[in-house]
């Protein structure tokens, strides 16, 4: 998509104090960040908003706490250096929307591109879709003439009630690598809550399913991911202790869970010369029946 059709519903505007694309079409509203291309808003029709942003949130080029970061070209700092930003490049990043277009169901894309990250190997650009459900993609292309291996996220941070009281399902039986414990492998059992002892989780579980829903009675409703691409999902909240050193989180730690749909770990993506890989996820909302 390298041109913009003229559609209604997508304007430039202010969200949480961030230069945004702001989308609006009859079955949801959106925002998308320029700065780190980083959705900070989707509401479906009839629901509440189901996404995340720290009221503390410090201004560029700190990366945005809330949303939905693009961590690329890797997760965290694996397999770099420690004097690389965490996370990747992608999310200090300013984007650019390249193109916008009216879907056949009413549904609005976005297309967009960071700003220069040049002097990385890869390169990339991502695909929003906002209706009832939104939908995204991040797309890497390897110009290369050698095969080169990355790592990324969709880093979600949802809004929760109270992330003592709610659930991940979907996570049931898979081993994980608990990276509070020195990454220790340990086993799923049952649904994901907020571990008691430890109050807090930071686990990667690789080869995934690829479908997690949150079910938060509070808020009555089950908020799903589903990536397609993304062999690992991460479950990630800091607790109580460790918010209290982080000045963008604080006491408001208890307000999120980060479920994000990724390609971490041991699921490091190899991408040919000359080919293209694609991390997907979908983001829906249901009333808890
Ligand atoms: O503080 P950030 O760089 O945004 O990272 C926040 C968190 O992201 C992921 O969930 C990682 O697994 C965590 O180890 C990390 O603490």
């Amino acid at each position: 998509m390298t041109e913009s059709d003229d559609i209604g519903g997508v304007r430039h505007g202010v969200v949480h104090g961030f230069e945004a694309i702001v989308v609006e079409t009859p079955a949801a509203t959106a925002a998308v960040s320029l700065f780190a291309g980083q959705i900070l808003s989707f509401v479906p029709a009839g629901h509440e908003e189901v996404l995340w942003v720290s009221p503390l949130v410090a201004a560029p080029p700190t990366p945005i706490r809330g949303g939905i970061p693009v961590c690329w070209p890797y997760f965290a700092r694996e397999g770099q250096s420690d004097d690389v930003p965490s996370h990747g490049y992608a999310r200090t990043a300013r984007w650019a929307l390249t193109g916008s277009r009216a879907s056949e169901n009413g549904d609005t894309q976005l297309e967009l591109v960071p700003e220069g990250l040049d002097h990385l190997d890869l390169t990339v650009h991502m695909t929003v879709q906002v209706g009832a459900t939104l939908t995204q993609g991040l797309h890497t292309h390897n110009p290369t003439p050698d095969p080169i291996t990355m790592t990324e996220a969709f880093h979600n941070y949802f809004r929760v009630s109270d992330v003592d009281e709610v659930q991940v399902d979907g996570l049931d039986g898979l081993d994980y690598i608990d990276k509070f414990d020195d990454m220790a492998t340990r086993t799923q059992r049952g649904n994901w809550s907020l571990p008691k002892d430890s109050g807090r989780s930071d686990r990667i579980y690789p080869d995934a399913g690829g479908t997690y829903r949150i079910v938060d009675p509070g808020l009555r409703r089950n908020v799903e991911v589903t990536s397609r691409g993304g062999r690992s999902a991460v479950v990630w909240n800091p607790g109580e202790a460790a918010a209290s050193g982080m000045a963008d989180v604080g006491s408001h730690w208890r307000d999120f869970v980060c479920v994000e749909a990724a390609n971490a770990g041991p699921n490091r993506v190899e991408v040919p010369a000359g080919s293209d890989h694609s991390l997907w996820q979908t983001i829906s909302v249901a009333p808890l029946g």
